[in-house]
């Protein structure tokens, strides 16, 4: 049995023989269950939360181009160009970061709204680098630490049509570029960089759409839907390109500003825990050919400088390669590892296809699935896909611990989401999400005390805000926004609930 195979299996036998199950004590936590120094913070991104989308200068992105173009894809029709207007709200929203008692808080910086047209030689946008500075600066006269992700998905549309963004190799100059003038105006006081959010979610949703759905740009297949693109190549070159581009931003920052400025880079990647459907070896042989396809995609090249043994049988030249160079930039790029998780999957064998409807979403050769016999993973929630599984998280922190070096990690999402009921009270009175992050939390700490080198722990989100394809009918915040009503804020239960743990 290969030893991914073993640790994956040894993972299993752990959370039987050590008695890590599935019962939790809800007492609620305090800052005193975690080491000195852990961060809790709450998460957004500027595409989600912003609008301003034509203010202050700003160029277009691929989600203003998609959500005017595509309405349809979006189930409300809706799109972000007002979203919470938290570029022109924020100063209330640090307030209630403050009174909540948050350590952190995870924003994204906007690539056109400081290079509207995406390139150096179309203008540094001045209106933009001051919002940011605002922001940065109002986050610290409260006390509050900013995390700062490079790019949350939200390419400037002048790349894409100029280059087709992430699909050329050019993209990594421009995002360096991009990333430089972030690090010399912002680096004296921002001190935790993540380049990237979601890799595969960028790859997948925007040139596959079999996992998290069409994101921007919205290509794949003709067979899947899609006007342009192929969704069994184009998802592995766009990955190659990230992947790229988050090494050389590294190197510029460890090279230039890191010596000067002291602050730490990262990535931010997402991925469910997979749990074999059976105990047979075939499933588990699946679950972990998913884990790979989801997860090792990107953490394997950034820990051994190569993607999974597992994709590189199934997908040949399909999936690109690394030169000596790059796989040494890779390996170096990790200060931390920021971890994504919301829940787990079961995945059962299925054969290879016979050659039709190749996607990146089926390379796998496995079917995922969220329940086993008719039983759920864990409770439902307002997310269809999304079933509450706190095990997989404890399972996931293990896993990376064990198999890629224990690495420094920020859990830098978590959280669930309420389809929106329109009923005030309904939407405030969140005892659901209240549970959900007390048992997130609890199994966070477990890992802790099983040796992983978890430093904070971000809530998604901090508001309730423009959820992608479910736009505003999802909630996801810690704090409402009232929609109908000048986009009120009110803190929730949940928000009440975690500034009680957080005076402790
Ligand atoms: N949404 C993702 C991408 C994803 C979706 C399904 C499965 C795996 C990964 N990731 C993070 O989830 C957060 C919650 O995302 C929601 O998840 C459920 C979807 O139905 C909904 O459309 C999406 O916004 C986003 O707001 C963050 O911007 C993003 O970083």
């Amino acid at each position: 049995m290969d030893n991914l195979l073993f640790s994956f299996s040894f993972l299993c036998t752990l959370s039987v023989t050590f008695g890590l199950n599935n019962s939790y004590d809800l007492s609620n936590f305090s800052r005193s269950s975690f080491p000195p120094g852990f961060v809790f913070g709450a998460a957004s991104s500027a595409y989600q939360y912003e609008g301003g989308v034509f203010e202050g200068g700003k160029g277009a992105s691929i989600w203003d181009t998609f959500t005017h173009k595509f309405p349809a894809k979006v189930s409300d029709g809706s799109n972000g160009d007002v979203a919470d207007d938290f570029y022109h709200l924020y100063k209330d929203d640090v307030k209630l970061m403050k009174t909540i008692g948050l350590d952190a808080f995870r924003m994204s910086i906007s690539w056109s709204r400081i290079l509207p047209n995406g390139k150096l030689s179309g203008g540094v946008n001045k209106e933009g680098i001051a919002f940011y500075n605002n922001l940065i600066n109002e986050l610290l006269a409260n006390g509050i630490t900013p995390f700062v992700t490079l790019f949350h998905w939200d390419l400037p549309q002048a790349l894409e049509d100029e280059y087709r963004g992430f699909l050329s190799p050019l993209i990594i100059n421009y995002f360096k570029d991009f990333v430089d003038i972030c690090f010399k105006e912002f680096g004296d006081r921002v001190k935790n960089w993540i380049t990237l959010n979601e890799p595969f979610s960028f790859a997948n949703g925007g040139y596959d759409g079999g996992v998290v759905g069409n994101l921007a740009p919205w290509r794949c297949s003709a067979w899947a839907n899609c006007q342009h693109g192929n969704s069994a190549t184009e998802p592995y070159v766009v990955a190659h390109h990230l992947l790229l581009c988050h090494a050389q931003a590294a190197k510029l920052y460890k090279q230039t500003y890191q010596p000067i400025q002291k602050g730490q880079i990262g990535v931010t990647l997402v991925t469910h825990w997979i749990v074999p459907y059976s105990s047979s070896i075939f499933d588990v042989k699946a679950a972990q050919r998913a884990l790979d396809f989801m997860y090792g995609w990107f953490i394997h090249p950034l820990v051994y400088g190569e993607y999974p043994t597992i994709m590189r049988e199934i997908l040949g030249h399909r999936l690109p390669e690394f030169t000596e160079v790059q796989a040494a930039a890779l390996k170096e790029s990790l200060d931390f590892l920021g971890l994504n998780y919301y829940t787990g999957n079961y995945a059962a064998h299925v054969p290879s296809s016979n050659g039709a409807n190749v996607s990146s979403s089926t390379d796998n050769m496995a079917h995922l699935s969220t329940d086993m016999n008719g039983v759920p993973i864990g409770d439902p929630t307002g997310v269809s896909s999304f079933y509450v599984y706190p095990k997989g998280l404890r399972d996931l922190l293990i896993y990376t611990k064990e198999r890629y070096n224990n690495p420094t990690i920020y859990i830098t999402e978590n959280g669930m989401g309420d389809l929106s009921s329109g009923d005030f009270k309904r939407d405030t009175e969140d005892s659901q999400r209240i549970d959900f992050y007390n048992r997130h939390l609890r199994v966070v700490r477990e890992g802790i005390e099983y040796g992983v080198n978890v430093k904070g722990y971000f809530a998604w989100a901090f508001l309730d805000n423009f959820e992608w394809n479910s736009g505003y009918t999802l909630r996801f915040g810690l704090v409402h926004v009232d929609y109908k009503n000048g986009l009120k804020r009110t803190l929730k239960s949940s928000a009440l609930w975690f500034k009680n743990c957080l005076q402790n």
